[in-house]
């Protein structure tokens, strides 16, 4: 091969590097100034102002260390468009070079799971992944756009199919009032667990697939441009500002925050279908688009860069509110110290906790556990990790992941274990609160996405287990150091998801009437 060619895969390569690494640990302009409006809607003080503090150290924290915002760094989906004439081959075996060095640099977690055995393949790639789609364009440059959406707001996308009956709001026909009824209760199905305050793409028509894909093209919108079509772009303001009166707030927690953007697109359908497709995404909204030149292989610019940059540096600090007991806390613990706990304490948690989640939970039904786990603490956690000069694991990454899923196994694995208490996401159902309230346990929730500011409370890795599940579903051992959360489900009956989610409905419920 030419001088000239070897040069431009290797300055490909290193544009694709950049792209994914810029991607995953830097949040876009137009993204960080919609979660500054969300903080200045909040009041000082309340849970949700002190969550978007956290969020806000951590956004900052993660582009100072250049390590992943969240440790879900999803399922890579690249969307490029070349000139006629560009060799499309070259550009998909450099994105899985990319994607490979940027797992290694631990800018990516070792996503990729064999769907049939459960192996994580370690290197991002793998059938079907990174998900890579191409189309040709008039234009003398590559296009490349890249987003990185993780599986906790993934699952949260829903798909309505018209007509429907829906909680709340009654039937959703077939026009523009029922596509108006389906949004608004896609936002309100996805309460906290997509990590709120998020950004929906919505898709109208199609089929089932390319209506997901309509949906999720809309994503890579500017969170501030204004639909070119009147209806939808009234439909999209609406939605914004009545999903932001259903007090669903950051992470759940209540407040005035729930949803920072809402943009729709809408294509034909057949006559026997009608769906209304909706991608949530969290709030750490990372996608990213770069122009590439197909002759030298460099970047010449970066999208979403537009407007005031919010850097979130020497913000003033929200305060406690001062009827949030803060209480701390070390395993093990006992029955009693779990009984003193109430919704709404604050727990600063030191010493050691062990992380588990999908594959730790589903063995612990039918296994014993590798250490011994009365009165401690269990975190639903799957972090990024990478060895030190000295062959030792250090935390680069390691927020919560989305508890519910946990829901068929927590309470009876808290029981045949002693654990006393997990740490989670989103809240979990009615069977685990008759379970904390039986046994003595309780469930506290930490910020999603907030991994480096979780990876700085990790003092040390002392230890792994079942490390054969791969990296993210591993039992880590954690001694951490003033690890803060809140306790939303307690002893006594008490669930502030139940809470949140009741009265909200009972808000979704005001809009049932029609609008347009
Ligand atoms: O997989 C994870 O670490 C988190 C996931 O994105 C989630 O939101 O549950
Ligand atoms: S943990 Fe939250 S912020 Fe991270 S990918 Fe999942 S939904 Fe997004």
């Amino acid at each position: 091969m030419s001088q000239v060619a070897t040069s431009y895969l290797q300055a490909l390569e290193k544009s694709i590097y950049d792209l994914v690494s810029e991607t995953s640990t830097n949040l876009p302009t137009d993204v960080r100034r919609a979660i500054k409006k969300a903080k200045e809607a909040e009041n000082a003080g309340t849970r949700a102002a002190m969550s978007l503090d956290t969020i806000t150290n951590n956004i900052v924290m993660a582009e100072d260390n250049v390590s992943p915002i969240c440790q879900d760094t999803g399922l890579p989906t690249f969307k490029v468009k070349t000139p006629v004439g560009v060799n499309q081959l070259e550009i998909k075996a450099a994105i899985k070079n990319a994607i490979v060095q940027a797992t290694k640099d631990a800018k990516l977690r070792p996503n990729s799971v064999d769907s049939l055995t459960g192996k994580n393949s370690g290197d991002n790639l793998g059938e079907g992944v990174p998900v890579v789609k191409f189309e040709q364009w008039e234009k003398d440059y590559i296009e490349m756009k890249l987003i990185l959406k993780g599986g906790g707001c993934e699952n949260k996308n829903i798909q309505y199919s018209l007509p429907c009956e829906l909680e709340g709001l009654g039937r959703a026909g077939r026009d523009l009032d029922g596509i108006r009824k389906c949004i608004l209760h896609s936002v309100w199905q996805s309460q906290g667990q997509g990590c709120s305050a998020g950004f929906i793409g919505v898709g109208i028509g199609g089929d089932r697939s390319s209506g997901y894909d309509l949906a999720k093209e809309q994503l890579f919108r500017h969170v501030d441009d204004v639909n070119p079509n009147p209806d939808l772009a009234k439909l999209e303001e609406y939605i914004v500002e009545k999903a932001n009166t259903f007090g669903i707030g950051t992470m759940g927690f209540g407040g005035e925050a729930t949803l920072l953007g809402c943009k729709i697109g809408v294509m034909h359908r057949i006559p026997a279908s009608f769906y209304v497709s909706v991608a949530y995404n969290c709030w750490a909204y990372r996608r990213m688009a770069v122009n590439i030149d197909p002759a030298t292989g460099e970047i010449t610019k970066w999208h979403y860069q537009e407007g005031e940059r919010v850097t979130f540096k020497d913000e003033p600090k929200t305060e406690v509110k001062s009827d949030s007991k803060v209480v701390e806390l070390r395993a093990p613990i006992t029955e009693e110290q779990i009984r003193e706990l109430k919704v709404g304490d604050v727990v600063k948690i030191s010493g050691r906790m062990y992380t588990g989640r999908d594959a730790i939970h589903h063995h612990l039904m039918s296994h014993d556990a590798p250490v011994d786990l009365n009165g401690h603490i269990i975190y639903h956690c799957g972090p990024v990790m990478a060895k030190d000069e000295n062959d030792n694991w250090t935390v680069k990454a390691a927020g919560p992941t989305t508890s519910i899923r946990e829901e068929p196994y927590q309470g009876d694995i808290m029981k045949k274990f002693g654990i006393r208490a997990v740490i989670g996401k989103g809240g979990m159902g009615p069977k685990t609160l008759a379970a904390l309230k039986e046994h003595g346990g309780v469930y506290l929730n930490a910020i999603g996405g907030a991994a480096q500011y979780y990876a700085d409370c990790i003092k040390s890795v002392d230890g792994v287990d079942l490390q054969e599940f791969g990296i993210p579903e591993a039992m880590w051992h954690l001694t951490v150091e003033d690890f803060t959360a809140v306790v939303t489900m307690d002893s006594h009956g008490n669930s502030l998801h139940a809470d949140v989610e009741k009265s909200s409905l009972e808000k979704l419920a005001q809009y049932a009437e029609r609008v347009f």
